[in-house]
């Protein structure tokens, strides 16, 4: 067995404790093997915490990587406008290439600010699983669909693509991989093709993954036209099964969240993609007494407009507050189990804890920045005021991503430089269209 030794740090524990220990792990299996000062075992690498904080790499369960490269490309309009008016249109010219380059970019990000683990529903599936499996981080990846603007020729395929790469691409990257059937929304793919279609994944045993009841305008012509609420819809379409996830989930009322509690599914909220499209506030801390299992995400890059899962807990603690008007709504503690242990369980990946057994994959925290001081409440600083910047090191399945903030598995100014020349060229392309 080959181990590596997380040395000398406090360590949060999966009950929000906080206790000096070491950690050790399986470097071949990437899972931990024990949790203590008492350790009684060499290792063949170690990791210096001293000073600083072991804890689970957060887990941003719904992003779009790539589309860091149209970061700052359209801001300050709502969701529609945003999609119809910029973003389809740009993305109507991307490449694969592109999409490496921008996935590369995310992640870099993500590695550099403590994120191991994410879900992603995009384009081009086997390039962004190339560059996973380099990157070295944790993933559940699909094909996003969209059959609206399609004829029943180009829905079908798309739908057959999304199914294709789930089937495929599900354990690559030694595991690290897993996939999901990914139609876009309930209003984006027809009802004749969700219905098909998600019956298919539900036989394979794929998870499902869509955004739900983000804004009014999605939600009001749905309740118009079939007289129920979204999520009625699709729990008939068989969407609301234990390992499928929905992402924003902001106008959900009392009966919809009842169903997400009793069938299983669970929510990913976006609370920086809301704010800024002003999408609505989710009424978090409701679902949450409601036993509906909450994750975290991003979103994409364009409508946050960072990766930074810290950002995303302040995001998340605030405006949870602020939807309940309830100043101990979405406490701190609420808020990391929903970025760790939460979005993986909502993701289906066992992570997100530091025990033994979990998958090894955790970040050191430095706690020696100015705003981290004095340290009263370390899960507090967790929530409100630490920064990705203050990561020092990065572990995912074991491995070293990132040692002393030198990221490892990539080159860092090749990735920003080609990230740079694919957006500039990507948006040349986009206005000349
Ligand atoms: C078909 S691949 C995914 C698709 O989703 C778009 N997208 C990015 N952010 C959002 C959001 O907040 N709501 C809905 N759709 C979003 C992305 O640009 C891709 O086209
Ligand atoms: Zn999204």
């Amino acid at each position: 067995m080959s181990t590596l030794r997380i040395t000398d740090g406090q360590v949060l524990l999966p009950d929000m404790r906080v206790v000096d220990a070491d950690v050790l792990v399986d470097r071949e299996e990437g899972g931990i093997l024990d949790v203590g000062r008492d350790i009684d075992a060499d290792a063949d690498e170690t990791l210096d915490a001293s000073g600083g904080l072991v804890m689970p790499g957060l887990v941003n369960a719904h992003c779009h990587v790539a589309m860091t490269l149209l970061r700052g490309y359209a801001d300050d309009k709502p969701l529609d406008a945003w999609l119809q008016e910029d973003i389809w249109p740009a993305e109507a010219e991307l490449t694969a290439e592109d999409i490496r380059a921008g996935a590369e970019l995310g992640m870099l990000e993500m590695i550099k600010s403590g994120t191991t683990a994410f879900a992603d529903m995009y384009f081009e599936v086997p390039t962004l699983v190339d560059a996973v499996d380099e990157a070295g981080l944790r993933a559940r990846v699909g094909h996003g669909v969209v059959t609206v603007v399609k004829d029943d020729e180009g829905a079908q395929v798309d739908i057959d693509e999304s199914l294709s790469v789930a089937r495929e691409y599900d354990g690559a990257a030694d595991g690290r991989l897993s996939t999901a059937y990914m139609p876009h929304s309930l209003t984006t793919v027809g009802e004749e093709y969700l219905r098909e279609s998600v019956a298919e994944a539900r036989e394979d045993g794929v998870p499902v993954h869509f955004h739900a009841n983000e804004t009014t305008d999605e939600v009001d012509p749905i309740v118009d036209e079939r007289g129920e609420r979204p999520l009625e819809y699709a729990d008939d379409l068989g969407m609301l099964r234990p390992q499928n996830f929905l992402a924003h989930c902001v106008h959900v009322d009392e009966s919809e969240i009842d169903l997400l509690a009793t069938r299983g599914a669970a929510a990913v909220h976006c609370p920086a993609s809301n704010m800024k499209l002003a999408s609505g506030m989710a009424p978090v801390q409701r679902m949450l007494d409601a036993g509906v299992t909450v994750g975290l995400g991003t979103d994409g890059a364009a409508s946050n407009n960072d990766l930074d899962m810290f950002d995303e807990m302040r995001d998340a603690a605030m405006i949870g507050k602020l939807a309940a008007d309830d100043a101990s709504a979405v406490a701190a503690g609420t808020v990391v189990e929903m970025a760790t242990r939460g979005s993986a369980n909502a993701i289906g990946v066992r992570s997100g804890v530091v025990e033994p057994g979990a998958n090894a994959d955790l970040i050191v925290l430095d706690l020696d920045a100015p705003h981290l001081a004095p340290a009263h409440d370390l899960v507090s600083h967790l929530a409100y005021a630490a920064r990705g910047s203050d990561v020092r090191h990065t572990v995912c399945d074991g491995q070293v991503l990132m040692r002393d903030r030198e990221v490892l598995t990539m080159d860092e100014a090749e990735v920003k430089e080609r990230a740079r020349t694919h957006a500039r060229d990507l948006v040349a392309r986009a206005e000349d269209a």
